[in-house]
Protein backbone atom coordinates (compact mmCIF):
# COMPACT_ATOMS: atom_id res chain seq x y z
CA UNK A 1 0.00 0.00 0.00
CA UNK A 2 1.12 3.57 -0.81
CA UNK A 3 1.77 4.23 2.95
CA UNK A 4 3.38 0.99 3.98
CA UNK A 5 6.68 1.20 6.47
CA UNK A 6 5.16 4.60 7.78
CA UNK A 7 5.30 5.13 11.67
CA UNK A 8 2.53 7.00 12.66
CA UNK A 9 1.68 8.06 16.19
CA UNK A 10 -1.61 9.34 17.19
CA UNK A 11 -2.71 10.46 20.70
CA UNK A 12 -6.50 10.00 21.18
CA UNK A 13 -8.71 12.51 20.72
CA UNK A 14 -11.80 13.25 19.34
CA UNK A 15 -13.16 13.17 16.15
CA UNK A 16 -11.47 14.37 13.64
CA UNK A 17 -8.10 13.22 14.72
CA UNK A 18 -9.09 9.42 14.90
CA UNK A 19 -10.47 9.89 11.31
CA UNK A 20 -6.80 11.42 10.28
CA UNK A 21 -5.18 8.27 11.75
CA UNK A 22 -7.95 5.94 10.46
CA UNK A 23 -7.19 7.67 7.19
CA UNK A 24 -3.31 7.04 7.15
CA UNK A 25 -3.80 3.06 8.58
CA UNK A 26 -6.56 2.84 5.48
CA UNK A 27 -3.31 3.39 2.89
CA UNK A 28 -1.08 1.31 4.57
CA UNK A 29 0.58 3.09 7.71
CA UNK A 30 1.40 1.56 11.29
CA UNK A 31 -0.74 3.59 13.38
CA UNK A 32 -0.36 3.78 17.16
CA UNK A 33 -3.57 5.16 19.07
CA UNK A 34 -2.04 6.16 22.09
CA UNK A 35 -4.21 5.73 24.72
CA UNK A 36 -5.27 7.13 27.86
CA UNK A 37 -3.78 5.37 30.99
CA UNK A 38 -5.99 5.31 33.35
CA UNK A 39 -8.20 4.67 31.21
CA UNK A 40 -11.11 6.67 30.63
CA UNK A 41 -14.65 4.77 31.18
CA UNK A 42 -15.84 5.47 27.72
CA UNK A 43 -13.69 4.68 24.26
CA UNK A 44 -14.38 7.83 22.00
CA UNK A 45 -12.96 6.49 18.97
CA UNK A 46 -15.58 4.94 16.44
CA UNK A 47 -12.40 5.17 13.88
CA UNK A 48 -9.74 2.72 15.18
CA UNK A 49 -10.09 0.58 11.98
CA UNK A 50 -6.25 -0.81 11.47
CA UNK A 51 -5.06 0.51 14.05
CA UNK A 52 -3.10 -1.03 17.15
CA UNK A 53 -3.79 0.95 20.89
CA UNK A 54 -0.88 1.88 23.28
CA UNK A 55 -2.23 2.89 26.69
CA UNK A 56 0.02 5.16 28.36
CA UNK A 57 -0.50 7.83 31.18
CA UNK A 58 1.43 10.69 29.95
CA UNK A 59 1.21 13.03 33.36
CA UNK A 60 3.72 10.95 34.78
CA UNK A 61 7.06 11.32 33.98
CA UNK A 62 7.71 7.87 32.85
CA UNK A 63 4.94 8.24 30.67
CA UNK A 64 5.96 11.31 28.59
CA UNK A 65 9.00 9.42 28.38
CA UNK A 66 8.25 7.12 26.85
CA UNK A 67 6.62 9.03 24.25
CA UNK A 68 9.82 10.77 23.67
CA UNK A 69 11.49 7.74 23.19
CA UNK A 70 8.32 6.07 20.56
CA UNK A 71 8.58 9.65 18.78
CA UNK A 72 12.45 8.87 18.30
CA UNK A 73 11.42 5.85 16.06
CA UNK A 74 8.18 7.43 14.31
CA UNK A 75 7.83 9.40 11.29
CA UNK A 76 4.22 11.28 11.93
CA UNK A 77 2.88 12.50 15.71
CA UNK A 78 -1.05 13.39 15.50
CA UNK A 79 -1.72 15.50 18.64
CA UNK A 80 -5.58 16.63 19.35
CA UNK A 81 -5.01 19.09 22.26
CA UNK A 82 -5.96 22.11 22.61
CA UNK A 83 -2.35 24.53 22.27
CA UNK A 84 -0.21 24.14 25.57
CA UNK A 85 -0.95 20.62 26.53
CA UNK A 86 1.50 19.11 24.80
CA UNK A 87 4.03 22.20 26.06
CA UNK A 88 2.97 21.57 29.76
CA UNK A 89 4.07 17.35 29.35
CA UNK A 90 7.45 18.70 28.28
CA UNK A 91 6.19 17.11 24.90
CA UNK A 92 6.37 20.25 22.75
CA UNK A 93 7.27 20.09 18.88
CA UNK A 94 10.79 21.68 20.25
CA UNK A 95 11.72 19.09 22.02
CA UNK A 96 10.46 16.44 20.03
CA UNK A 97 11.72 17.78 16.29
CA UNK A 98 15.00 17.99 17.98
CA UNK A 99 14.90 14.36 19.36
CA UNK A 100 14.23 13.40 15.97
CA UNK A 101 14.12 16.15 13.37
CA UNK A 102 13.08 14.21 10.75
CA UNK A 103 9.45 14.31 12.43
CA UNK A 104 6.15 15.80 11.07
CA UNK A 105 4.55 16.98 14.34
CA UNK A 106 1.11 17.30 13.21
CA UNK A 107 -1.16 19.40 15.88
CA UNK A 108 -5.53 19.60 15.00
CA UNK A 109 -7.16 21.74 16.59
CA UNK A 110 -10.08 23.63 16.11
CA UNK A 111 -8.37 27.31 16.39
CA UNK A 112 -4.84 26.37 15.50
CA UNK A 113 -1.39 27.53 17.71
CA UNK A 114 -1.82 31.25 17.17
CA UNK A 115 -4.45 33.56 18.02
CA UNK A 116 -7.12 35.11 20.25
CA UNK A 117 -8.80 31.72 20.82
CA UNK A 118 -5.72 29.24 20.85
CA UNK A 119 -6.56 28.27 24.29
CA UNK A 120 -10.19 28.23 24.07
CA UNK A 121 -12.37 24.75 24.11
CA UNK A 122 -14.27 24.19 20.91
CA UNK A 123 -16.25 21.71 18.21
CA UNK A 124 -17.25 20.94 15.11
CA UNK A 125 -20.50 24.00 14.77
CA UNK A 126 -17.84 26.78 16.76
CA UNK A 127 -15.08 26.84 13.83
CA UNK A 128 -17.84 26.19 10.92
CA UNK A 129 -19.44 29.69 12.96
CA UNK A 130 -15.89 31.31 12.63
CA UNK A 131 -14.58 30.38 9.11
CA UNK A 132 -18.04 32.13 7.82
CA UNK A 133 -19.54 28.80 5.91
CA UNK A 134 -21.86 28.24 8.61
CA UNK A 135 -23.67 31.40 7.63
CA UNK A 136 -23.99 29.99 4.09
CA UNK A 137 -26.43 26.65 4.93
CA UNK A 138 -29.71 26.63 6.04
CA UNK A 139 -33.33 28.19 4.42
CA UNK A 140 -34.48 31.46 3.89
CA UNK A 141 -35.83 32.70 7.79
CA UNK A 142 -34.26 29.13 9.16
CA UNK A 143 -31.38 29.84 11.71
CA UNK A 144 -28.25 28.15 9.95
CA UNK A 145 -27.44 24.52 10.65
CA UNK A 146 -24.08 22.79 10.65
CA UNK A 147 -24.45 19.67 8.38
CA UNK A 148 -23.69 17.07 11.75
CA UNK A 149 -20.13 17.40 12.20
CA UNK A 150 -18.77 16.65 8.77
CA UNK A 151 -17.56 20.11 7.67
CA UNK A 152 -15.23 21.60 10.47
CA UNK A 153 -14.38 18.36 12.39
CA UNK A 154 -13.91 15.75 9.55
CA UNK A 155 -13.70 17.65 6.15
CA UNK A 156 -11.82 21.05 7.64
CA UNK A 157 -9.60 18.81 10.07
CA UNK A 158 -9.42 15.13 9.92
CA UNK A 159 -8.84 15.02 5.75
CA UNK A 160 -7.09 18.59 5.36
CA UNK A 161 -4.58 17.63 8.42
CA UNK A 162 -4.04 14.18 6.80
CA UNK A 163 -3.72 15.96 3.37
CA UNK A 164 -0.92 18.51 5.34
CA UNK A 165 1.20 15.44 6.67
CA UNK A 166 1.68 13.86 3.16
CA UNK A 167 2.21 17.19 1.57
CA UNK A 168 5.44 17.62 4.51
CA UNK A 169 6.16 13.87 4.07
CA UNK A 170 6.61 14.85 0.25
CA UNK A 171 8.70 17.65 1.29
CA UNK A 172 11.05 15.48 3.90
CA UNK A 173 12.05 13.18 0.96
CA UNK A 174 13.32 16.14 -0.15
CA UNK A 175 15.01 18.40 2.93
CA UNK A 176 15.26 15.10 4.80
CA UNK A 177 13.67 17.22 7.48
CA UNK A 178 10.55 17.33 9.46
CA UNK A 179 7.94 20.05 10.66
CA UNK A 180 4.99 21.48 12.24
CA UNK A 181 1.78 20.63 10.47
CA UNK A 182 -0.37 23.39 12.35
CA UNK A 183 -4.06 22.19 11.10
CA UNK A 184 -6.92 24.44 12.17
CA UNK A 185 -9.71 23.67 11.49
CA UNK A 186 -11.53 27.11 10.81
CA UNK A 187 -8.93 27.27 8.10
CA UNK A 188 -9.68 23.69 7.14
CA UNK A 189 -13.16 24.60 6.71
CA UNK A 190 -12.71 27.95 5.33
CA UNK A 191 -10.07 26.67 2.66
CA UNK A 192 -13.17 24.06 1.75
CA UNK A 193 -15.14 26.81 1.16
CA UNK A 194 -12.91 28.50 -1.40
CA UNK A 195 -14.90 28.23 -4.40
CA UNK A 196 -17.60 30.15 -2.78
CA UNK A 197 -15.22 33.27 -1.93
CA UNK A 198 -13.65 33.48 -5.10
CA UNK A 199 -16.88 32.64 -6.99
CA UNK A 200 -18.54 35.93 -4.74
CA UNK A 201 -18.33 38.54 -7.93
CA UNK A 202 -20.51 35.78 -9.95
CA UNK A 203 -23.45 36.88 -7.89
CA UNK A 204 -24.50 33.25 -6.79
CA UNK A 205 -23.90 33.70 -2.67
CA UNK A 206 -23.62 37.34 -2.01
CA UNK A 207 -27.12 37.68 -0.91
CA UNK A 208 -29.35 36.53 1.87
CA UNK A 209 -30.28 33.09 1.35
CA UNK A 210 -33.33 31.73 -0.18
CA UNK A 211 -33.79 36.24 -1.71
CA UNK A 212 -36.88 37.19 -3.54
CA UNK A 213 -40.04 36.02 -4.25
CA UNK A 214 -42.53 36.56 -6.66
CA UNK A 215 -43.14 35.81 -9.88
CA UNK A 216 -46.45 33.80 -10.98
CA UNK A 217 -44.66 31.24 -13.72
CA UNK A 218 -42.13 29.04 -14.13
CA UNK A 219 -39.01 31.68 -14.96
CA UNK A 220 -35.89 30.58 -16.29
CA UNK A 221 -33.53 28.93 -14.33
CA UNK A 222 -31.08 31.76 -13.02
CA UNK A 223 -33.99 34.38 -12.20
CA UNK A 224 -32.84 34.57 -8.44
CA UNK A 225 -36.19 35.92 -7.32
CA UNK A 226 -38.69 33.20 -8.54
CA UNK A 227 -36.64 30.44 -6.77
CA UNK A 228 -39.21 30.07 -3.93
CA UNK A 229 -41.91 30.34 -6.07
CA UNK A 230 -40.22 27.24 -8.39
CA UNK A 231 -39.71 25.40 -4.81
CA UNK A 232 -43.33 25.18 -4.60
CA UNK A 233 -44.39 24.22 -7.30
CA UNK A 234 -42.20 21.66 -7.68
CA UNK A 235 -41.93 20.17 -4.20
CA UNK A 236 -46.01 20.15 -4.94
CA UNK A 237 -45.15 17.95 -7.80
CA UNK A 238 -42.55 15.32 -6.16
CA UNK A 239 -44.93 14.59 -3.39
CA UNK A 240 -47.34 12.89 -6.13
CA UNK A 241 -45.06 9.98 -6.61
CA UNK A 242 -43.02 7.50 -4.30
CA UNK A 243 -38.94 7.85 -4.80
CA UNK A 244 -38.94 4.75 -6.27
CA UNK A 245 -41.24 6.01 -9.06
CA UNK A 246 -39.30 8.94 -9.50
CA UNK A 247 -35.94 7.20 -9.75
CA UNK A 248 -36.99 5.10 -12.70
CA UNK A 249 -38.17 8.10 -14.28
CA UNK A 250 -35.03 10.00 -14.15
CA UNK A 251 -32.95 7.09 -13.66
CA UNK A 252 -30.38 7.24 -16.92
CA UNK A 253 -31.29 10.88 -17.56
CA UNK A 254 -28.65 14.11 -17.58
CA UNK A 255 -31.48 15.78 -15.02
CA UNK A 256 -29.60 15.20 -11.92
CA UNK A 257 -32.10 13.82 -9.48
CA UNK A 258 -30.82 11.64 -6.85
CA UNK A 259 -32.83 9.90 -4.28
CA UNK A 260 -32.02 11.44 -0.35
CA UNK A 261 -30.54 8.04 0.79
CA UNK A 262 -30.63 6.87 3.92
CA UNK A 263 -27.26 4.86 5.18
CA UNK A 264 -28.60 1.73 4.65
CA UNK A 265 -30.55 2.41 1.53
CA UNK A 266 -27.30 4.28 0.24
CA UNK A 267 -25.03 1.15 1.13
CA UNK A 268 -27.22 -0.94 -0.77
CA UNK A 269 -27.97 1.10 -3.91
CA UNK A 270 -27.31 -0.25 -7.06
CA UNK A 271 -24.51 2.49 -8.26
CA UNK A 272 -22.28 2.21 -5.12
CA UNK A 273 -22.70 -1.35 -4.90
CA UNK A 274 -21.17 -1.88 -8.32
CA UNK A 275 -18.12 0.38 -7.16
CA UNK A 276 -17.99 -1.51 -4.18
CA UNK A 277 -18.48 1.90 -2.41
CA UNK A 278 -19.00 0.24 0.72
CA UNK A 279 -17.59 -2.29 2.74
CA UNK A 280 -18.89 -4.68 5.59
CA UNK A 281 -16.06 -5.97 8.19
CA UNK A 282 -15.42 -9.13 9.72
CA UNK A 283 -18.03 -8.12 12.31
CA UNK A 284 -20.58 -7.01 9.78
CA UNK A 285 -20.40 -3.76 10.38
CA UNK A 286 -20.78 -1.29 6.88
CA UNK A 287 -18.55 1.83 6.65
CA UNK A 288 -17.98 3.77 3.12
CA UNK A 289 -14.59 2.37 1.42
CA UNK A 290 -11.41 4.22 2.11
CA UNK A 291 -11.30 7.21 -0.57
CA UNK A 292 -10.08 7.87 -3.04
CA UNK A 293 -9.49 5.14 -5.13
CA UNK A 294 -5.92 4.94 -6.23
CA UNK A 295 -5.47 2.59 -9.48
CA UNK A 296 -1.88 1.19 -8.44
CA UNK A 297 -1.69 1.25 -4.98
CA UNK A 298 -5.30 1.06 -3.67
CA UNK A 299 -6.18 1.16 -0.61
CA UNK A 300 -6.62 -2.34 1.47
CA UNK A 301 -8.53 -1.33 4.66
CA UNK A 302 -8.30 -3.57 7.46
CA UNK A 303 -11.12 -6.21 8.23
CA UNK A 304 -10.19 -6.56 11.59
CA UNK A 305 -12.69 -5.15 14.21
CA UNK A 306 -11.03 -1.96 16.30
CA UNK A 307 -8.58 -2.23 19.18
CA UNK A 308 -9.35 -2.54 22.60
CA UNK A 309 -7.74 0.21 24.37
CA UNK A 310 -4.04 -0.76 25.58
CA UNK A 311 -4.53 -4.19 23.35
CA UNK A 312 -1.23 -3.91 22.09
CA UNK A 313 0.63 -2.07 24.61
CA UNK A 314 3.39 -4.86 24.85
CA UNK A 315 3.48 -5.62 21.50
CA UNK A 316 4.11 -1.97 20.44
CA UNK A 317 6.94 -1.54 22.94
CA UNK A 318 8.99 -4.14 22.71
CA UNK A 319 8.55 -3.09 18.82
CA UNK A 320 10.12 0.36 19.05
CA UNK A 321 12.77 -1.31 21.16
CA UNK A 322 11.41 -1.40 24.75
CA UNK A 323 12.92 -4.49 27.13
CA UNK A 324 10.42 -7.10 28.54
CA UNK A 325 11.91 -5.95 32.22
CA UNK A 326 11.29 -2.18 31.06
CA UNK A 327 7.85 -3.38 30.24
CA UNK A 328 7.16 -5.07 33.62
CA UNK A 329 8.47 -2.23 35.27
CA UNK A 330 6.06 0.42 33.32
CA UNK A 331 3.76 -1.67 34.10
CA UNK A 332 4.21 -2.43 37.74
CA UNK A 333 3.92 1.38 38.31
CA UNK A 334 1.35 1.77 36.51
CA UNK A 335 2.54 3.61 33.74
CA UNK A 336 0.98 1.45 31.35
CA UNK A 337 -1.77 -0.88 30.66
CA UNK A 338 -2.37 -4.26 28.89
CA UNK A 339 -5.83 -5.76 27.80
CA UNK A 340 -7.13 -8.54 26.58
CA UNK A 341 -10.01 -9.07 24.15
CA UNK A 342 -11.86 -11.19 26.36
CA UNK A 343 -11.89 -8.46 29.15
CA UNK A 344 -13.56 -5.51 27.05
CA UNK A 345 -16.60 -8.30 25.74
C1 LIG B 1 -22.21 7.13 26.12
C2 LIG B 1 -21.69 7.31 24.73
C3 LIG B 1 -20.56 8.25 24.64
C4 LIG B 1 -19.98 8.33 23.29
C5 LIG B 1 -18.90 9.29 23.28
C6 LIG B 1 -18.55 9.60 21.87
C7 LIG B 1 -17.92 10.93 21.84
C8 LIG B 1 -17.84 11.42 20.45
C9 LIG B 1 -17.68 12.88 20.51
C10 LIG B 1 -17.75 13.50 19.17
C11 LIG B 1 -17.94 14.98 19.36
C12 LIG B 1 -17.63 15.72 18.14
C13 LIG B 1 -17.69 17.17 18.43
C14 LIG B 1 -18.85 17.79 17.69
C15 LIG B 1 -16.40 17.85 18.03
O1 LIG B 1 -16.43 18.88 17.46
S1 LIG B 1 -14.90 17.06 18.37
C16 LIG B 1 -13.66 18.30 18.07
C17 LIG B 1 -13.25 18.92 19.34
N1 LIG B 1 -12.19 19.87 19.19
C18 LIG B 1 -10.92 19.52 18.99
O2 LIG B 1 -10.54 18.37 18.87
C19 LIG B 1 -9.95 20.68 18.87
C20 LIG B 1 -8.66 20.53 19.69
N2 LIG B 1 -8.92 20.07 21.02
C21 LIG B 1 -9.46 20.86 21.98
O3 LIG B 1 -9.77 22.03 21.79
C22 LIG B 1 -9.66 20.21 23.34
O4 LIG B 1 -8.96 18.99 23.36
C23 LIG B 1 -11.16 19.98 23.68
C24 LIG B 1 -11.86 19.16 22.61
C25 LIG B 1 -11.87 21.30 23.86
C26 LIG B 1 -11.25 19.17 24.98
O5 LIG B 1 -10.67 19.92 26.02
P1 LIG B 1 -10.09 19.20 27.28
O6 LIG B 1 -10.90 17.99 27.59
O7 LIG B 1 -9.96 20.22 28.36
O8 LIG B 1 -8.68 18.64 26.78
P2 LIG B 1 -7.34 19.45 26.46
O9 LIG B 1 -7.35 20.85 26.97
O10 LIG B 1 -7.04 19.29 25.01
O11 LIG B 1 -6.29 18.62 27.31
C27 LIG B 1 -6.23 17.22 27.30
C28 LIG B 1 -5.86 16.75 28.69
O12 LIG B 1 -5.77 15.33 28.68
C29 LIG B 1 -4.45 14.95 29.10
N3 LIG B 1 -4.06 13.73 28.38
C30 LIG B 1 -4.15 13.49 27.06
N4 LIG B 1 -3.69 12.26 26.77
C31 LIG B 1 -3.28 11.71 27.94
C32 LIG B 1 -2.69 10.45 28.30
N5 LIG B 1 -2.43 9.50 27.41
N6 LIG B 1 -2.40 10.25 29.61
C33 LIG B 1 -2.65 11.20 30.53
N7 LIG B 1 -3.21 12.40 30.24
C34 LIG B 1 -3.52 12.66 28.96
C35 LIG B 1 -3.59 16.14 28.75
O13 LIG B 1 -2.40 16.13 29.49
C36 LIG B 1 -4.51 17.28 29.12
O14 LIG B 1 -4.53 17.43 30.52
P3 LIG B 1 -4.70 18.91 31.21
O15 LIG B 1 -3.70 19.81 30.56
O16 LIG B 1 -6.13 19.33 30.93
O17 LIG B 1 -4.44 18.66 32.66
Amino acid sequence: MALSGLRVLELAGLAPAPLCGMILADFGARVVRVDRAPRSAVAADAQGRGKRSLALDLKRPAGAAALRRLCRGADVLVEPFRHGVMEKLGLGPEVLLQENPRLIYARLTGFGQSGKYAKSAGHDINYLALSGVLSKLGRKDENPYAPVNLLADFAGGGVMCAMGIIIALYERTKSGKGQIVDASMVEGAAYLSSFLWKSQNLGLWNRPRGLGLDSNKLPSQLSFSDWPKMKKMFASIFAQKTQTEWCSIFDSTDACVTPVLSFDDAASHQHNKQRGSFIKNDQEEISPRPAPLLSRTPAVPSFKRDPFIGEHTEEILLEYGFTKQEIAKLHSDKVIEFSKPKANL
